[in-house]
């Protein structure tokens, strides 16, 4: 009957004849959207109010058509029974029709009925109108001509019908995304009215509170399930709360956040986490952002030696705890500078946020600053799609630990002069700059003084970075802290390997002392591994360090290697055969003086080539 329709496979469509009274009208329909005429189309809207009613329209043109065939009837006194019309051109219309016209309003089947009584007193003859009307005529055996519908009508409700079930759907889509989100979310939540009934809850919430229906608890007051909590006075207050709970048993974080955008009632969200998850969930971040090197390791507790140098050392750093401005900690490989800058973020108030470090001598002047600064999407060839987020911007609030800064590239030193002047940073490639708070704290085993004297670091930079400062002695000027330290290191590694901790002999306590750790704690600490690893008795003698060779890189390690003129050094001829890893330890020296050291022997092999070429 009706061309033309939009289909949608998710509508059905079903036609019924309808007519009578409300009552009859009143049917349990299980449609949502309901098209219907006239006096239909208002009662149905009255009985149905969470309906969609959709009105088909009469038009003058279906009017004008009926009151054309009262011609065929020989009508003389037309009763056009409508409802809800106004007719303007009813001169013409009576023309047409060669009869008179009076038009009654009816609204209902009673007022149909009462409206066809008065037209019969008034001498009508034919009676115009709709369903309603033409049973009750038929019912008295009166002559009626029946207001049809044309297709054009029909067809215009339909599809207003049917755009509406879309929008319908389409909001049940919206709506069934976010009741999936809801229910797949870690957290319980509640939302409750301004009455304090519970509106919606997910099912998180339900098992938290071990509800079994579903539906359950809708519409119910929530004080029973939440009744430590004030939320009478928090929804007065519309102030957002926390509070630990403590519900069927569990710890729960819960959380009420006070509702009333314009278009809701207002009431309350009530979120609610179990504090064991909360837990877990910290425990795996921390764990993940210490695997990619975004936490602090250690605190001063770790730092070992009762020397005044080191006791002064830990005061001063605890001091420069306290505050923001940058550190610059000087002292040979090994010493402990790294250390000391995880324990000065971990007493910080930045200790919650990144510790960020990286080693500036252990990358090329190009990696080292798309490493620093990050770069935009597409910033060079080769770079990373998504762009890459600079350490800077990593370190956001908390502190970055730049090592070896004594090696960063001149051009760069600008770059990161204008960084810690201006609190942003600019990624390559991009034309924005991002606001930072990054604290920096700096390492070099180098004298930079040197290097601004000789051109190759800015004096500015030095002075920014500079403001606080700690120099850490070598092991060899502060003996009293070797015995501690052998001590500590021994028990660590005895208990690691599940051996029994061995016992120094005076001798070689005394050998130890004397020896000049050029690795400083580092080489200690390997030794002490080694000697733990090697030996299978109670005591560790002088005897058995000379049988060990425990000392045997003491004339290869730094001090051989930095000699320059030496290029047939320890260094080149292990090199060949060791893993990084393996060749410093075997040294006694960090990874980043290895680094160091090759790239000394490579500038050497250069310098030598370019000699031999002249
Ligand atoms: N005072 C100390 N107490 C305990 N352990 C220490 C101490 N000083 C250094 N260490 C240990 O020695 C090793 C080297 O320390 P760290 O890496 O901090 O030295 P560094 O000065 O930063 O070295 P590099 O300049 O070669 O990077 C680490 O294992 C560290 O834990």
């Amino acid at each position: 009957m009706v061309k033309k329709l939009p289909q949608y496979d998710d509508v059905q469509i079903e036609t019924t004849y309808v007519f009578g009274t409300p009552e009859v009208l009143a049917q349990n329909w299980d449609a949502e959207i309901l098209v219907a005429r006239g006096m239909t189309h208002d009662v149905l809207k009255e009985l149905f109010p969470e309906k969609h009613v959709i009105r088909i329209q009469l038009s003058s043109f279906d009017i004008f058509d009926a009151l054309v065939q009262c011609r065929h009837e020989h009508a003389k006194k037309i009763a056009l029974c409508i409802h809800n019309i106004e007719i303007n051109c009813l001169k013409d219309l009576e023309q047409a029709c060669g009869a008179s016209i009076t038009i009654y309003d009816v609204q209902n089947e009673m007022t149909t009925e009462e409206a066809v009584s008065k037209a019969l007193a008034d001498g009508a003859d034919v009676f115009v109108g709709a369903g309603t009307m033409c049973g009750i005529c038929d019912r008295m055996g009166l002559k009626r001509i029946h207001i049809h519908t044309k297709h054009d009508a029909v067809e215009i409700a339909m599809i207003e019908a049917l755009n509406t079930a879309r929008t319908i759907n389409l909001e049940r889509a919206r709506a069934d995304i976010i009741r999936i989100m809801l229910n797949h979310s870690e957290e319980g939540v509640l939302a409750i009215n301004g009455q304090g009934k519970i509106v919606n809850i997910n099912n998180q919430a339900y098992r938290v509170f071990q509800l079994t229906t579903v539906g359950e608890v809708i519409g119910q007051p929530a004080e029973p399930l939440v009744s430590t909590v004030e939320w009478k006075d928090f929804l007065k207050n519309n102030s957002e709360k926390e509070k630990i709970l403590r519900i069927k048993g569990k710890d729960y974080y819960v959380q009420y956040k006070p509702l009333n955008e314009e278009e809701l009632e207002t009431g309350a969200l009530i979120f609610i986490r179990s504090t064991d998850r909360i837990i877990e969930e910290e425990r795996k971040i921390r764990k993940g952002l210490s695997e990619k090197g975004l936490t602090a390791k250690y605190t001063f507790k770790d730092i070992l030696g009762h020397s005044r140098a080191i006791r002064e050392n830990i005061q001063m750093a605890e001091r420069y705890s306290r505050v923001n401005s940058n550190v610059l900690i000087v002292g040979e490989t090994g010493t402990g500078k790294e250390l000391f800058a995880h324990s000065i973020h971990q007493a910080s108030k930045r200790s919650n946020q990144p510790f960020v470090a990286l080693n500036c001598a252990a990358l090329p002047e190009n990696l080292l600053e798309s490493e620093l600064f990050g770069y935009e999407a597409g910033a060079f060839s080769g770079a990373a799609k998504g762009g890459k987020v600079g350490l800077f911007e990593l370190a956001h609030r908390g502190t970055i630990f730049l090592d070896e800064i004594g090696e960063i590239p001149i051009i760069l030193q600008a770059k990161l002069l204008r960084v810690l002047q201006e609190k942003e940073i600019r990624r390559i490639g991009s034309t924005s700059v991002h606001p930072i708070d990054v604290r920096v704290i700096s390492a070099t085993n180098i004298n930079i003084e040197e290097k601004i004297k000789e051109g190759q670091f800015r004096s500015d930079l030095y002075y920014r970075l500079n403001l606080l400062d700690i120099t850490i002695p070598p092991l060899r000027e502060r003996k009293e802290d070797i015995q501690e330290l052998v001590d500590a290191y021994l028990t660590r590694f005895a208990c690691e390997m599940g051996k029994s901790i061995p016992k120094v002999t005076p001798e070689a306590a005394r050998l130890l002392t004397e020896h000049s750790w050029p690795g400083n704690v580092r080489e200690l600490r390997n030794i002490c591994e080694r000697l733990i690893v090697l030996n299978d008795t109670d005591v560790i003698d002088a005897e058995l360090l000379r049988q060990l060779k425990i000392f045997r890189e003491d004339k290869c390690s730094v001090h051989a290697i930095s000699e320059e003129e030496d290029p047939d050094s320890v260094y080149s001829r292990l090199k060949p055969k060791k893993k990084k890893k393996d060749l410093a330890e075997e040294l006694g020296v960090s990874r980043t003086t290895l680094w160091r050291m090759a790239k000394r022997q490579s500038e050497l092999e250069k310098k030598r080539r370019e000699q031999q070429e002249s």
